[in-house]
């Protein structure tokens, strides 16, 4: 075995051999439509008058009916993405031994995670690892200075764009840009590295569990391999990879915020038997402290700080194994 993979086999023998295998949902052949979500040119919002308005209409649109698009023209330089891919690469290619060490990369301990180790049901099993980097954390990497300029120019080049996209849906649901001025920064968003391996079982084992986002917003650069899902309408559909886009979706914090105006969409991600996958997802979220509360009324979720959201989908994690989300918050 390769010394860079996570011990997944080893670790999920019992639960994927004590189980009859049937019972768990055969993630290949679930009803998958090939639809496409909503392509975005934001070049447009250069343009005139008319044409910017245009463009904001799709975004707005999009984002009530989808909680999920893909944007072009999106100002993020091709460059950057390769590079962060190619950083990312190799890091997840360093050993396991190393990656899963307390203070990897002089990150705070879970920085790096794999599968679920402590599933008990098989249906928590997944087949991927990730590194979740809290961006005033990148500072400590003093050590892996490459690996830190790319990332400090991934997000340098994603924040401008993840602002400008939350302008535009807060100003439709009569949100003051500067709440968002006030409570996100640099010092509250994050950032996650995912990699996928190859996986011996596709149909019986996941590479990303279904949830939804804990953020405002997320920029998702995903490889050219797909594998990304996302509920719509009772059924998954694929995101087809487009090597032009990134993806946008809306997360838990806006829906609450525009008071189920814009939607946060359940996505997963299903494993694949030969070719390994990467993407990198950029959260705009605020700081614990940020109190999240619609102005509308009747307004659907009670008020809450990031800070509760946050203990609360981990006390659930903990116990189900399944975030649930926003509903805990619905009046
Ligand atoms: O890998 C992907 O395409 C999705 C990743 C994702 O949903 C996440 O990191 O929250
Ligand atoms: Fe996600």
């Amino acid at each position: 075995m390769d010394l860079h993979e996570p011990p997944f086999l080893e670790a999920y023998k019992t639960l994927l051999h004590g189980t009859n295998l049937n019972d768990i949902s055969n993630y290949k052949s679930s009803m998958v439509d090939k639809c496409e979500i909503p392509l975005i040119d934001l070049s447009r919002l250069n343009f005139g008058h008319l044409e910017r308005k245009e463009c904001m209409k799709e975004i707005i649109e999009a984002s009530r009916k989808w909680g999920f698009f893909q944007v072009v023209n999106h100002g993020v330089s091709e460059e950057v993405l390769k590079s962060m891919k190619f950083e990312q690469m190799k890091v997840f290619r360093m050993p396991f031994g190393i990656k899963s060490q307390e203070n990897f990369l002089n990150l705070p301990s879970r920085s790096y995670r794999w599968g679920n180790p402590s599933a008990t049901n098989p249906k928590q099993l997944m087949w991927s690892e990730a590194l979740h980097m809290f961006l005033p954390d990148l500072a400590k990497m003093d050590q892996h200075k490459s690996l830190r300029s790319s990332v400090e120019d991934f997000v340098k080049a994603v924040t401008p764009l993840a602002e400008s996209l939350v302008q535009i849906l807060a100003e439709e649901v009569n949100i003051k840009f500067s709440y968002f001025q006030h409570n996100c920064s640099a010092n509250t968003c994050y950032l996650r590295l995912n990699r996928y391996p190859t996986c011996p079982f596709p149909s019986k084992v996941v590479g990303l569990l279904p949830h939804e986002d804990s953020s405002f917003l997320t920029i998702l650069h995903q490889d050219n391999i797909g594998g990304l899902q996302l509920m719509k309408d009772g059924n998954w559909i694929s995101v087809k990879p487009n090597s032009q886009a990134l993806i946008v979706n809306i997360g838990d914090l806006f829906r609450a915020l525009s008071n189920g105006v814009y939607t946060s969409v359940k996505h997963r991600v299903v494993a694949a038997e030969k070719v390994e996958r990467f993407s990198v997802a950029f959260f705009y979220g605020p700081s614990i402290d940020a109190v999240i509360e619609s102005n509308a009324t009747p307004p659907l979720y009670r008020k809450f700080t990031f800070g509760e959201y946050q203990e609360q989908t981990l006390k659930d994690l903990k116990e189900g194994g399944d975030k649930v989300g926003l509903s805990r918050f619905l009046l």
